[in-house]
């Protein structure tokens, strides 16, 4: 998988600048997932052949001094167990504070790779450099002068982090987990709401202890088994302490260990409790399945507490699948982990969806569904002109990619997307994340290039 990069520095350093900064425009692409694209804070970058995952592990609750202290040390914390590098922001132009001296002495104690950025120098004169000087005091290495405002030093940065990362894996830029017949699944979901209870019901042994005590601290756990004569791997995801005073990081290390878990599964299962409503967290945990083109199980547990009623699962469909519009495709299920009910039906749906996930379209069948689907719904006008879909074929699985090539490539509207998509879906009962890439014909551009001066002539 992408090794992860994280950012970290006390408040109004200049993180979330720098943050943009580096992911760029990418950011901007992302597709209408409301609630979810608004506090966005990891993004992949690429740089000298290296892609990276960086992880803004987010804002500080105001508060006292000492608790400001306190959150940015468990911020370090984070950033240190769960990446492989970090960067630490300091405000070079106020100088070195209290707040900064306890974050470089956790990642001095850590040992781990960090690179300091010494934002705010606007200025590229050698005064300004002088004031980046002042950081090598931490004795964390090399200081980069920079300013995420203006994108100075930015190139800088990122080279120093590329030559951190670790060695780069084999599988490194894989998007999806190898294809060889094993169903990995990884099971996420908020502390407390039943992950270890489920896998255990799975397994029917007790080999992962279920704690009574919400968010007992495990590393991610890894079960194989077989079921149904199919492979599996089911890998539960860390619970950490529920602390009060650290619940906001408790998000944010859920979201990255749920990010490190599905990037090496095939399925998400999304556990919910039911008694509790669905919150943010859901939907951003959601979002990260449909931004990493994962199968997605959303899973309601704790069923048995609200009873059998069948219309109450009904309105709780309904309600769920409104506040999670952009994941509409996938399954939901209701279980109690506790009773066992429902369980195996997790398992089922989850290698079900593993299928839809590899899946792959014979390219003559595509090509009768769109003439088809032009047919019923003819294609818009884009600039003046109608927009012209020439052929479809699929150009990956994992998650099913298609390729349509049409003559407006950047003119198609996301409505008519969402058409193509949906009746793709239909066709191929796919209930999982769908991609689509629009393309010129081979040589359209150079046509057009002969066609314009002919154009200009005319006017
Ligand atoms: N002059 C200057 N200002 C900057 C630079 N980078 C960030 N800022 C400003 O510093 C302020 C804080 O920036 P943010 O990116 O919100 O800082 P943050 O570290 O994410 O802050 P928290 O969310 O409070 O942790 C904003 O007003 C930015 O415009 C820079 O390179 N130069
Ligand atoms: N009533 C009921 N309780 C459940 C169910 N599933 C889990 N629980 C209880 O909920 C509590 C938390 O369950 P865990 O399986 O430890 O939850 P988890 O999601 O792994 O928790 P973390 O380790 O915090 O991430 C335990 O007390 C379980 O017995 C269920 O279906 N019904």
């Amino acid at each position: 998988m992408k090794p992860l990069v994280a950012i970290v520095g006390r408040p109004n350093v200049g993180k979330s600048t720098l943050f943009n900064r580096l992911v760029g425009k990418r950011l901007a692409l992302v597709e209408d997932m409301p609630g979810v694209t608004r506090d966005r804070h990891y993004a992949d970058a690429q740089w000298e052949g290296r892609t990276f995952t960086f992880i803004d592990t987010g804002g500080f609750v105001p508060g006292e001094e000492d608790t400001l202290l306190q959150q940015v040390r468990e911020q370090a914390q984070l950033a240190v167990e769960e990446c492989d590098v970090t960067i630490f922001v300091v405000d070079a132009r106020e100088g070195l504070t209290p707040a900064d001296e306890a974050v470089a002495k956790y990642l001095r104690k850590s040992g781990k790779p960090v690179v300091v950025a010494a934002n705010k120098l606007d200025n590229t004169s050698g005064t300004m450099q002088a004031l980046a000087a002042e950081f090598y005091k931490f004795g964390l290495g090399e200081v980069q002068a920079m300013s995420a405002e203006h994108g100075l030093g930015v190139s800088g940065l990122f080279d120093e982090v590329v030559a951190k990362l670790p060695p780069k894996e084999e599988d490194e830029d894989a998007e999806a987990p190898p294809d060889d017949g094993i169903v990995r699944v990884a099971i996420i979901g908020r502390p407390n709401v039943g992950k270890s209870t489920l896998v255990n019901a799975i397994l029917k042994e007790k080999r992962v202890v279920a704690s009574e005590v919400p968010g007992t601290t495990r590393d991610p756990v890894d079960s194989p088994l077989t079921y149904k004569d199919q492979k599996l791997i089911l890998t539960d995801t860390a619970g950490i302490r529920r602390k009060k005073t650290i619940a906001h990081r408790v998000e944010q290390y859920s979201v990255i260990s749920a990010l490190k878990t599905m990037e090496r599964s095939d399925v998400a299962v999304l556990l919910m409790d039911a008694t509790e409503p669905a919150v943010d967290q859901d939907a951003k945990l959601a979002g990260l399945a449909e931004e990493r083109g994962r199968a997605l199980v959303i899973v309601i547990n704790k069923w048995d507490l609200i009873g059998v009623d069948q219309r109450r699962q009904e309105t709780y469909r309904e309600s769920l699948k409104y506040a999670l519009k952009f994941v509409g495709y996938a399954p939901i299920l209701f279980t109690s982990a506790l009773t066992g009910s429902k369980v195996e039906k997790v398992v089922d749906v989850a290698v079900e969806l593993a299928k839809q996930f590899r899946f792959r379209a014979p390219t003559p069948q595509l090509n009768r569904l769109l003439e088809h689907m032009v047919d019923n719904h003819p294609a818009p006008i884009v600039r003046g002109k109608p927009l012209r879909l020439y052929y479809i074929t699929q150009v990956a699985a994992a998650p099913p990619t298609f390729a349509l090539t049409c003559n407006h490539p950047d003119g198609v509207p996301d409505m008519y997307k969402r058409y193509i998509t949906n009746q793709l879906r239909k066709t191929f009962d796919l209930r999982v994340p769908i991609r689509l890439v629009f393309r010129e014909r081979p040589g359209q551009a150079k046509r057009a290039a002969r066609k314009k001066p002919h154009l200009q002539g005319k006017h």
